[in-house]
């Protein structure tokens, strides 16, 4: 049955591209999720296998990366553009390229106190959660007598772009990291709290406000720490809650280290200052734990937050 070959395309997908932009201590962020698809006189490599016209998915990646670099992320329409206009005219086999570009928006940690040294008027200019898409959650149980409320809530998407650091760890024969001491700290907030509220219904806490204030002591905790470990930024989140929310008797966190690795940029000519990075998905870190009042028992489930 003779067969011929139809519509192809090819290139790299997914290429998840995080720009830092410095402007003195205030940074910016770009981060884009660009997947490249390159067509053009591809018979011959499909038909018998000639890579002669093939420019590598590898390097179209690297190109991405680079261009963050060279010509920064303005847009994601502008970056497009330039990736684009870069494959065709530069590859006489290729004749169509298509860019195609997810952006996830982020903003500004906002804080209450101007008392920290990496505030300015009332943000952290390193600090910022990713826009709308966390979950709120919560499990009521009653057993006709007394109430158990926790409440909480997941994928909350924050990253501190500076003020982060790791090193002085355990190294054995398999240790291969790198000692970080200007790191991107990332992580998806997955949180559960308990109320010490049990019986009396004159005095149920203000659920709503409750809420928006764990979640705004957790961000502004997230933001003011300088961190040495994504723990220790856990432990100061839990114990900024229970500090300054009396109803709250114990946090539990599940924290996922996103990791996000600098590129090396210096096989094409270019020093990456801690600008450009490779936003890993997996695996990751995962470091969870319980914050306690003083003298509380335990009672949040250890896998709660994993649900
Ligand atoms: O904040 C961190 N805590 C760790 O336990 C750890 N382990 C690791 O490889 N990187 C990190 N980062």
């Amino acid at each position: 049955m003779p067969t011929i070959l139809g519509q192809n395309q090819y290139g790299k997908a997914e290429n998840r591209v995080v720009k830092i932009t410095r402007d003195g201590d205030t940074h910016h962020i770009k981060d884009l999720n660009v997947s490249v698809a390159l067509s053009g006189d591809m018979d011959d490599v499909h038909y018998s296998g000639s890579n002669a016209n093939v420019l590598p998915t590898d390097t179209t990646k690297n190109t991405v990366f680079a261009f963050a670099k060279e010509y920064g992320i303005e847009s994601a329409e502008q970056f497009g553009i330039h990736l684009a206009r870069h494959f065709v005219s530069s590859q006489e086999p290729i004749h169509r390229a298509r860019i195609r570009i997810e952006e996830y928006a982020w903003e500004r940690i906002a804080t209450s106190d101007g008392n920290s040294r990496f505030i300015g008027a009332d943000e952290v200019k390193h600090s910022f959660a990713r826009k709308g898409q966390e979950t709120r959650v919560s499990q009521i149980t009653y057993d006709g007598e007394n109430w158990e409320v926790i409440s909480g809530l997941k994928d909350l998407t924050v990253m501190n772009s500076t003020n982060s650091e790791f090193w002085g760890y355990v190294k054995d024969k398999y240790t291969t990291l790198k000692e970080a001491y200007d790191r991107i700290l990332a992580t998806d907030v997955s949180a559960r709290w308990r109320y010490n509220w049990t019986s009396d219904e004159q005095r149920m806490p203000n659920w709503e406000k409750s809420y928006e204030q764990a979640r705004k002591h957790m961000l502004q905790a997230f933001a003011e720490t300088y961190s040495l470990s994504l723990q220790q930024t856990l432990y100061q989140m839990g114990s900024r809650i229970i500090n300054s929310r009396s109803e709250i008797d114990e946090i539990r966190f599940s924290l996922p280290n996103n990791h996000h690795f600098l590129v090396d940029l210096e096989p094409f000519g270019l020093k990456n200052d801690n600008e450009v990075y490779f936003a890993a998905d997996r695996p990751y870190g995962l470091i969870e734990a319980t914050v306690l009042r003083d003298g509380v028992e335990p009672k949040i489930p250890v896998d709660m937050t994993n649900l």
